[in-house]
């Protein structure tokens, strides 16, 4: 029998009085995995999640969690945690306080300093929420979400205003939960961060699901792209893939293309500048996305 998904999204849509947010959208989370539900301003993730998480009533079909609805808190909020774009959290607690009140509230046990030690928040234990930074706040919005280690845990634009070293430490905490098995979904406008760790891509656009897969099954149908600069002076490239505006090229065949490049600057004795050559790129799936 297949396993049921940890989140199972089935024809959901969302209005907000004559206007739809989200449009029949069906998608599943399966268990372990790193979803990423990517998509551009306003294409309706946080909808989406709000309806996942219990805050807000489909106005259409159905979600459910662990095979529950989301509803059933007593259910799934032992097993959930999230990290929202905006807390909740009350101003005037510590950030223990904060910590210990949303640990206990999650039905789930865990050791406060352990947590805070995770989310690098040792020194600011004792600090009210009101004098953190912005940064410092995702830090603690953070704590609260992988307090206990849940089964799921939802991180909804998570390092949005993190300088690098937080984000990193936070990557290496969701590293941590999901060797423990956890599941985990995300939703973030740093494409990179998504293309490096998701098992799996969701990408939606004005309230519908317009890609989804690996990313290489997002990628493989679009070019990679070689780009360079000439010296003044220098002769004519070669043809190699299809010369795009500037020295931009698209190609299929990547290495073949890169190898016959680097063969005409060596011949012709010409150093190409700023040469870069990838694979196909996630901004690149998002670029397609009005022509789908
Ligand atoms: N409470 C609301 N009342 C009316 N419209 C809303 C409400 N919340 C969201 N919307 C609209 O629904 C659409 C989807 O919003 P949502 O916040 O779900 O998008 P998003 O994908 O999370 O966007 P972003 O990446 O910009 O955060 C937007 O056009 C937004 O203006």
């Amino acid at each position: 029998m297949p396993e049921t998904p940890v989140i199972d999204v089935e024809s959901l849509t969302v209005t907000y009085g004559d206007f739809t947010a989200v449009r029949d959208l069906s998608f599943q989370v399966r268990s372990g995995e790193l979803y990423a539900l990517l998509g551009t301003n306003g294409a309706g993730k946080t909808s989406t999640l709000e309806v996942v998480e219990g805050h807000r009533q489909a106005t259409g079909g159905t979600v459910r969690i662990f095979g529950e609805s989301p509803q059933n808190r007593r259910a799934v909020r032992p097993r959930t945690g999230i990290m929202l774009q905006e807390s909740g959290l009350s101003p005037d607690l510590t950030v223990r306080e904060s910590v210990g009140l949303i640990g206990t509230l999650s039905g789930r046990r865990d050791d406060v300093d352990r947590v805070l030690g995770v989310a690098g928040l040792t020194r600011k234990a004792g600090t009210q929420v009101s004098q953190l930074s912005g940064g410092e706040k995702r830090r603690l919005d953070f704590a609260t979400a992988v307090y206990g280690g849940p089964a799921l845990v939802i991180l909804d634009e998570p390092t949005t205003g993190l300088d690098i070293q937080s984000r990193d430490a936070l990557w290496a905490a969701v590293d941590r939960l999901r060797e423990e098995g956890s599941t985990v979904v995300l939703t973030t406008h740093y494409l990179e961060e998504a293309q490096q760790r998701a098992d799996r891509i969701g990408v939606m656009h004005e309230g519908t699901l317009r890609r989804e897969g690996t990313i290489a099954e997002l990628t493989q149908t679009l070019p990679a792209v070689i780009s360079f600069a000439l010296p003044p002076g220098a002769p004519e490239p070669p043809t190699v893939g299809a010369l795009n505006g500037g020295f931009h090229i698209e190609t299929f065949s990547l290495q073949q293309d890169l190898h016959r490049l680097l063969d005409w600057a060596h011949d012709a004795d010409v150093e190409l500048l700023d040469l870069k050559a990838g694979p196909t790129r996630l901004d690149d799936v998002f670029r397609t996305l009005d022509a789908a």
